[in-house]
């Protein structure tokens, strides 16, 4: 589904991306994780299209796609969240889920069928007349996954998906997170969460200084003596 090629993202001499080598599949959960400063979000950020690599080459369903902006990916169907969120903050809950569903030419009803599903399955049904920034950073992230998935996404990244939840909240995204794939939906998810990324994660990929320590199946990589040392030194 995705292939990135020796991509490399630099900033000034900070190589925050080098050389990496990924390849994502269909229906796959694939957990990233790693230090602070690592490079995840940078890694992120080149593949969806907020920062342009140096060097490399991206690849979706076989089509190059390594300069392609952020609103071009999204149009192909990857999809994202934000560390920072970026909501309508002043927009209510459902005006978040179904403008940009609209400017994406959906059916009004289809839409509205859609959303309202989305928004019982992370149990947000009953705040949908509420402005997005009254709501807890823990459900605004919930409600802009669901509005990644809103906008036909296929594979969809998640940048820490859980940081400000309060704790009982995260099974409720875990949930969400596994109907999603059941129906077909792929992930990528950078995490810190370690057990609720091990919960749920098929395949791990770990990085320490911008590169790929190792990569997959997640018992294995988390034991594996390169990632403990890079987490603990
Ligand atoms: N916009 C930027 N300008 C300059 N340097 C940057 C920028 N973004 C990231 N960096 C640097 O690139 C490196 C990787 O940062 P990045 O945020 O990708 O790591 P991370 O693994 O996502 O960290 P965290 O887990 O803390 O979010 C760091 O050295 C960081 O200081």
């Amino acid at each position: 589904m995705l292939k990135v090629t020796n991509l490399t993202k630099r900033f000034g001499g900070t190589v925050a991306v080098n050389q990496v080598n990924l390849q994502v599949n269909k229906g796959e959960i694939v957990g990233i994780i790693g230090p602070n400063g690592s490079g995840k979000s940078t890694l992120l950020h080149t593949i969806t299209g907020v920062y342009q690599p140096d060097e490399g080459v991206i690849e979706y369903r076989n089509r190059d796609i390594t300069r392609a902006p952020l609103e071009e990916k999204a149009r192909m169907g990857i999809g994202r969240t934000f560390q920072n969120l970026r909501l309508f903050k002043r927009l209510t809950v459902w005006e978040n889920l179904m403008i940009p569903a609209i400017q994406l030419k959906k059916d009004r009803k289809v839409a509205e069928e859609e959303a309202q599903e989305l928004l019982e399955l992370v149990k947000l049904h009953n705040h949908a007349t509420e402005q997005a920034q009254n709501l807890s950073i823990g459900q605004q992230r919930l409600l802009e996954f669901i509005r990644a998935v809103m906008l036909n996404s296929e594979l969809i990244f998640l940048d820490e998906p859980t940081a400000g939840f309060h704790p009982n909240m995260i099974q409720n995204f875990l949930d969400t997170l596994q109907k999603l794939h059941a129906r077909g939906k792929t992930f990528v998810m950078i995490e810190h969460n370690i057990p609720a990324i091990m919960e749920v994660s098929t395949r791990l990929i770990a990085v320490a200084a911008g590169e790929v320590i190792a990569d997959g199946d997640p018992k294995t990589v988390h034991a594996n003596p390169q990632v403990v040392e890079a987490y603990l030194g």
